[in-house]
């Protein structure tokens, strides 16, 4: 099977996770957008979703479900999106897509997330791909040399503006043996918004395709 043949794969096996009658958390990128494709196909059966990006609202409406605003909305029994990186814990690194801070608040705001991914995204320690962190534009270059003194490297993702109106900066180079610690330590950084580790809430189940079936992978 393709690494697209994997995403569909996992994307279709969400639903099982999708409670009748709710609005569903939908996360971002090429994974999600099978499980949104997959979504339609039982939309009748949900009141509707809340999006974690313009482009997922996009993708939604085409499909006829209805987007709520995470404000409007009381339970959300379920939240499914994709990672950059899963590690065996289920801690993630996440923003890849610059969607990082709105997947991150309904991710927190769920009592269930789902992280559906190809096997490519399951590692030993976080850390090969680069962390995105989103930063308010003015504090760019001040959080920027707070990070190279934790050691990292970190690199302007140019041309481009999060859903937020802020910036991303790509975090190359660092070694994550904490995830949690480190996700606390770049928060702390005056001026940044949010950082993709999601190592305080971790997901609870992961949906693996790995030789064309779907591994259950849970905390
Ligand atoms: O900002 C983007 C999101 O965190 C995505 O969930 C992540 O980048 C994975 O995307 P994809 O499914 O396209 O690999």
């Amino acid at each position: 099977m393709t690494q697209d043949e994997l995403k569909k794969l996992v994307g279709e096996a969400a639903l099982e996770y999708v409670v009748d009658d709710s609005i569903v958390g939908v996360g971002t990128g090429s994974t999600v957008n099978y499980f949104i494709d997959a979504l339609a196909t039982m939309k009748h059966k949900i009141k509707g979703a809340v999006s974690s990006s313009e482009a997922s609202t996009e993708r939604l409406k085409k499909h006829g479900i209805e987007v709520f605003e995470l404000n409007e909305v009381g339970k959300l029994p379920v939240y499914v999106d994709g990672a950059d990186e899963s590690n065996h814990l289920l801690e993630l690194i996440k923003g890849g897509g610059g969607a990082l801070t709105r997947e991150k608040i309904i991710a927190a705001a769920a009592d269930q997330f789902i992280c559906i991914a190809d096997e490519s995204k399951l590692v030993r320690r976080l850390g090969e791909f680069p962390l995105p962190v989103e930063v308010i534009p003015m504090a760019r270059s001040y959080v920027a040399r707070q990070i190279v003194k934790l050691g990292g490297d970190p690199v302007y993702r140019t041309g481009f503006v999060t859903d937020n109106g802020n910036v991303i900066l790509d975090v190359h180079g660092l070694v994550i043996n904490e995830p949690i610690k480190l996700e606390r330590i770049l928060n702390n950084i005056v001026g940044v918004v949010t950082n993709g580790l999601f190592a305080e809430r971790a997901a609870d189940v992961l949906l693996l395709g790995k030789e064309g079936k779907v591994e259950t992978i849970t905390r």
